[in-house]
């Protein structure tokens, strides 16, 4: 078997990760708590969060690198850990340091890894998928750090994986290295790959999760789709008030459904669950008044506005559990 019956590659119910501890729960610490989420396949699937949030630890898991503490995870239907060699070579795995032997060419070191692939892509194709091509002779001492992160991707990539797992994959690479793999990514999506991505960067999310979990000290703070997520946050508009006027020569916000306000100088920034009516008010408004609202900017949130949001606000509800004990 290798969807359950949603159609999902990945299932991941009630995960928990412990490390250390006195093998009876004293000074233990829970990474990963209680964390559920699913990914269909054919998905790009991001799991975003602050440093030490738990992606690794939970990716791990699912590379099968070590088993849950508690909870159940099935990777194209298998247990990742225990039926590691049925899983292995159905996936790929991009680390955040490769660590590859210095003194071998690209070509020599794909050559090496296709050596250990069952089914490997030949290595001009893996080469010319992540645009290493024209690097081929160069020792691998000798690339860029973003040169680097391409060829821990063309290795992940040789035995073409059903599940791409993707551990920070632009770190390092310029805009364009980084605009490059983001339509390979969607390029393996669409021929059906399923990936499932952690990232610091919300646009890399942005542009490229069909869904996404945000995690927090080892909970799931909020998932869905970019859309969904952002949805769930205050939309923004801005404007420059007219010479002249005052923020409370405007209609009162509360009655415009406005949440919150800044001002800088001029510029006025409302927050607001309502942006049309809001926007609709402020426009009658301007134009009873017969004046410009210059700069006008109506927008949904940002992912990155959600995603500071989110963590603030599990910040302000969680505790850090870090010095408690744990049961294992
Ligand atoms: N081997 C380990 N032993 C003890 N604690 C660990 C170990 N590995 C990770 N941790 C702790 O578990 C927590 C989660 O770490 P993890 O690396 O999974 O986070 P992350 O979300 O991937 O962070 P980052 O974005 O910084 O890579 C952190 O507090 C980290 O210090």
């Amino acid at each position: 078997m290798n969807t359950n019956e949603h159609g999902d590659v990945i299932e991941v119910t009630d995960l928990r990760r412990v490390y250390g501890g006195d093998g009876r729960g004293r000074g233990a610490f829970e990474a990963v708590r209680h964390v559920t989420f699913s990914v269909g396949r054919g998905e790009i699937f991001a799991l975003l969060g602050t440093n030490g949030a738990g992606k690794t630890s939970t990716v791990e898991v699912l590379e099968g690198l070590a088993p849950p503490a508690g909870g159940r995870v099935r990777v194209l239907g298998h247990d990742p850990y225990r039926e590691r060699a049925a899983v292995r070579p159905r996936i790929g795995v991009m680390l955040q340091e490769g660590g590859f032997p210095s003194e071998l060419t690209v070509a020599e070191t794909v050559r090496m890894w296709a050596g250990c692939t069952s089914g490997a892509r030949p290595t001009a194709q893996a080469l010319d998928l992540v645009g290493l091509t024209r690097r081929a002779g160069v020792r691998v001492k000798q690339l860029s750090g973003g040169e680097k992160r391409r060829l821990d991707l063309a290795l992940a990539l040789l035995g073409r994986p059903e599940i791409l797992f993707l551990d920070e994959p632009t770190t390092g690479l310029d805009t364009e290295g980084r605009h490059s793999t983001w339509e390979l990514v969607r390029a393996l999506r669409d021929g059906g790959t399923t990936v499932l991505l952690t990232t610091h960067y919300l646009e890399e999310a942005e542009e490229l999760a069909d869904r996404l979990a945000i995690l927090h000290e080892g909970r799931v703070a909020a998932s869905g789709t970019p859309a969904e997520v952002t949805g769930t946050q205050p939309a923004r508009i801005s404007f420059e008030l007219p010479d002249g006027y005052h923020l409370g020569d405007l209609p009162p916000l509360a009655r415009l459904g406005v949440s919150g306000h800044e001002t800088a100088g001029r510029a006025v920034r409302l927050r607001t669950d309502t942006p049309q009516r809001t926007a609709t008010a402020l426009l009658q408004w301007a134009d009873r008044a017969q004046v410009e609202l210059r700069r006008l900017d109506v927008r949904s949130a940002s992912l990155e506005e959600a995603f500071l949001r989110i963590a603030r606000d599990a910040a302000a509800h969680g505790t850090d559990h870090r010095d408690k004990e744990t049961a294992a």
